[in-house]
């Protein structure tokens, strides 16, 4: 079982560690072979690339990547002048890491730490399919188009192939199938071409779903359900773009950005399992992030990576056992519970794991 291990930037060199913890206590006796590399903004400040030879070539030898995050004010400084795309992006077309799986489970512990009224969010367990690998994100023409001052005018292309919709929707069915049986498919086919295809053929593949209930949502009036009638969802599925916002979104139903887990899955047997959330420049360096995303992402990583659902589920259950007893880091904070930082949530959580 070998993982690269890729805590990236800011709140990910704090958040992974604790990633690691729960894997060593959940996976003692397994064959676990982790190795550190480097990504992101702290690997240009160590050798002057986003990505360097030494990751790749560790990522080539692994079954499976846990990434933290990259990002922060310096790097995308940095990004303008050495406009060469995101080492992410890169990794996530490179791997065809076509679906990100990102799962909007609350915790019941947490019922009251969300901004949202209890009754609306009770029992909520969605799953948000996001498609990796097209739309605006990486469809060509790109970039500027004149830099005349006065005049600058820069363009991005939102483009689908009905192979990539195809492929995804796939997905989506097969998830909804093996849940409540209900899909959701997320667009904007009332004014974009792109998106009026995304309908078509995700319509199309539903056919042979009978079973499965597809309903369609513009975005902006998914943006509004999400909060109004949450539990509603069982699964969504949508482009790299509205999957991106949305789920950020959703992570509040939920209590923070810092509870949600994702897991990239492809048409190779390797997978990347991250948080949803990014570098968090913000709070970096103080030991006040949440690691409970980063924890739930390497339990992803055992289930999907790995297919040991069994380890995976203690990782799950002593996350809500650590939440039960009333610790919470800043972020999920709510009267008469224990402030912890992120390291000691961590070491909480490993030692829950261990004492089974
Ligand atoms: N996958 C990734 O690597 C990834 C994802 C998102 C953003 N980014 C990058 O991160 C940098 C910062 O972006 P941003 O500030 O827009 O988004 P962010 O997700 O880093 O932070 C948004 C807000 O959520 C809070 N937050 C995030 N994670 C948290 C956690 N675990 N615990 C507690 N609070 C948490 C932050 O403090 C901040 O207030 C940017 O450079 C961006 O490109 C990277
Ligand atoms: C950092 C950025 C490229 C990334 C994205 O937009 O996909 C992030 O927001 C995410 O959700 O993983
Ligand atoms: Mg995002």
């Amino acid at each position: 079982m070998k993982i690269a291990v890729l805590p990236g930037d800011g709140i990910g060199q704090e958040i992974i560690p604790q990633a690691v913890k729960a894997l060593k206590a959940a996976g003692g006796h397994l064959p676990l072979d982790l190795n550190q590399g480097e990504i992101g903004w702290t690997s240009v400040v160590a050798s002057g690339e986003a990505l360097p030879q030494s990751t790749i070539d560790l990522i080539d030898r692994s079954d499976a990547i846990l990434f933290g995050a990259i990002g922060g004010p310096e790097y995308e400084d940095w990004k303008r002048k050495n406009p060469r795309g995101s080492p992410l992006l890169r990794l996530r077309q490179d791997m065809k890491l076509f679906a990100n799986y990102r799962p909007i489970t609350l915790f019941p512990e947490l019922i009251n730490a969300s901004p949202i009224k209890a009754e609306l969010i009770q029992g909520l367990d969605l799953l948000i399919i996001r498609e990796l690998n097209g739309d605006i994100y990486f469809g060509e023409p790109r970039g500027m188009v004149s830099d005349t001052p006065g005049q600058r005018e820069s363009i991005n292309t939102m483009r689908y192939t009905e192979a990539q919709i195809r492929q995804v929707a796939h997905a989506g069915f097969k998830a909804a199938r093996r849940r409540r049986k209900k899909l959701c498919s997320v667009d904007k086919a009332n004014v974009l071409e792109t998106m009026l295809l995304w309908r078509d053929v995700v319509t199309e593949v539903g056919r042979e779903y009978p079973d499965v209930e597809l309903t369609h949502l513009f975005v902006d009036a998914a943006a509004m359900e999400l909060i109004r009638r949450p539990t509603h969802f069982d699964v969504i599925v949508t482009g790299n773009m509205f999957g991106d916002i949305l789920s950020d979104e959703a992570a509040m139903l939920t209590g923070s950005l810092g509870m949600l887990p994702s897991a990239s899955i492809g048409t190779g047997a390797k997978g990347l399992f991250e948080p949803i959330h990014g570098s968090a420049p913000d709070i970096a360096g103080k030991d006040i992030a949440n690691p409970l995303a980063a924890i739930l992402s390497a339990a992803l990583m055992l289930r999907y990576g790995f297919e040991l659902e069994e380890e995976a589920q203690r990782i799950e259950g002593a996350v809500r056992q650590v939440l039960a007893r009333g610790l919470r880091t800043g972020d999920i904070m709510e009267k008469g519970a224990t402030r912890v930082g992120t390291q000691e949530m961590g070491e909480a959580v490993a030692k829950a794991i261990a004492a089974g």
